[in-house]
């Protein structure tokens, strides 16, 4: 199974990354929002980041004006109707999702694939909603897209081997590495990575140390890049909720439940560093 054509839908942090690596690996790929004001911000941010690899000499001017025409706009789902695989990268919320792959199911070519990019909620239960499950498959990039060289593939309960491997090949096409895991509720990175933000963020809220200490705590403690909560504003606080409670409600366990400052921050519309506001403030 050959994939030549792309369709990516939503703009979003994640949308617009995997829109913009797919080009720079050859695909054409159609970039799929409700509004057009998304797409316009997410083609923004790739053409901002295209053009930092013209200045480090990475690229030139040429090759960065020929990914971008590799992109065009989509506001239809019915663009859907020529293209080889769609990766889904929308809101991460099960009836959202849902809703997206039942249209799908009726606009794509029988032999077109369709993947998600969710963080969490089980692939064979998307898969359920389309007379395809075969052809559904997980496929969850890691943020930001163009930098980190991980891609979680999830198969289904019924996803096919073919699928499976013109998915792990178009992995590496992107100059990626696939890692295959099966279906459970937030795969492996964030059954082990959300639990750790989540607890981060009850250390918070119980007053053990400030937001700054406990991140300081996590990157010269543990090496790691970003402090958790520095994390969480970078993921999105609305995100880390959602597959928090996919993850308390998937396997029933009490260990799973979401800090209430958590509920609390994205009940305020403070989402992190996309919406200016979260652990910390950003301009
Ligand atoms: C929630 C889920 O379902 C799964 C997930 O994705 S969980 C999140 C996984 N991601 C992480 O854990 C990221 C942790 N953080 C990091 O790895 C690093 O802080 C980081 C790569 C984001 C930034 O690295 P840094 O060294 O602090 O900053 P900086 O020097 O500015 O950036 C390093 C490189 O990344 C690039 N970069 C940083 N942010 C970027 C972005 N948002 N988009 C594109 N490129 C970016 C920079 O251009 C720079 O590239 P060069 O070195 O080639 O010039
Ligand atoms: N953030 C992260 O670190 C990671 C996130 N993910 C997953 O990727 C997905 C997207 O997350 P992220 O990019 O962070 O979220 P964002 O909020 O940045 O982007 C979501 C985008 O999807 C658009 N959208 C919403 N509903 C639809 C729809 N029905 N059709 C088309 N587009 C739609 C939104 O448009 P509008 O703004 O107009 O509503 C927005 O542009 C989620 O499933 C998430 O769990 C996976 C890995 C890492």
């Amino acid at each position: 199974m050959e994939i030549k054509k792309v369709m990516v839908i939503g703009a979003g942090q994640m949308g617009g990354g995997i829109a913009q690596v797919c080009a720079q690996a050859g695909f054409d790929v159609k970039l799929n929002d409700i509004k057009e004001e998304s797409f316009e911000k997410g083609l923004a941010v790739i053409t901002k980041n295209l053009s930092r690899n013209v200045e480090k000499g990475r690229m030139t001017e040429d090759e960065k004006n020929a990914v971008l025409g590799r992109i065009t706009k989509s506001l239809d789902l019915q663009d859907a109707s020529d293209v080889d695989i769609v990766i889904e990268a929308a809101v991460e919320n099960m009836d959202i999702k849902k809703s997206i792959f039942k249209q799908l199911d009726g606009i794509a070519p029988a032999h077109a694939i369709l993947a998600t990019n969710t963080s969490s909620l089980p692939i064979t239960e998307i898969a359920a909603v389309t007379k395809r499950p075969e052809n559904v498959i997980g496929m969850h990039y890691m943020n930001p897209v163009p930098v980190m060289k991980l891609v979680e593939i999830i198969r289904g309960l019924a996803t096919s081997n073919e699928v499976y491997q013109a998915v792990e090949d178009m992995t590496r096409k992107l100059s990626k590495t696939p890692v295959e895991v099966n279906d459970f509720p937030g795969f492996v990175a964030n059954r082990v990575l959300m639990p750790m933000i989540n607890e981060a963020i009850y250390t918070l809220y119980e007053g053990v140390a400030s937001k700054e200490a406990i991140d300081e705590v996590m990157k010269l403690g543990m090496n790691h890049p970003m402090g958790p909560l520095q994390l969480a504003d970078f993921i999105g606080l609305d995100t880390c909720l959602y597959i928090m409670e996919t993850l308390h409600e998937g396997f029933g366990d009490s260990k799973y439940r979401p800090c209430p400052l958590l509920r609390k921050y994205v009940n305020a519309g403070w989402l992190g560093k996309k919406s200016g506001r979260g652990f910390y403030e950003y301009s």
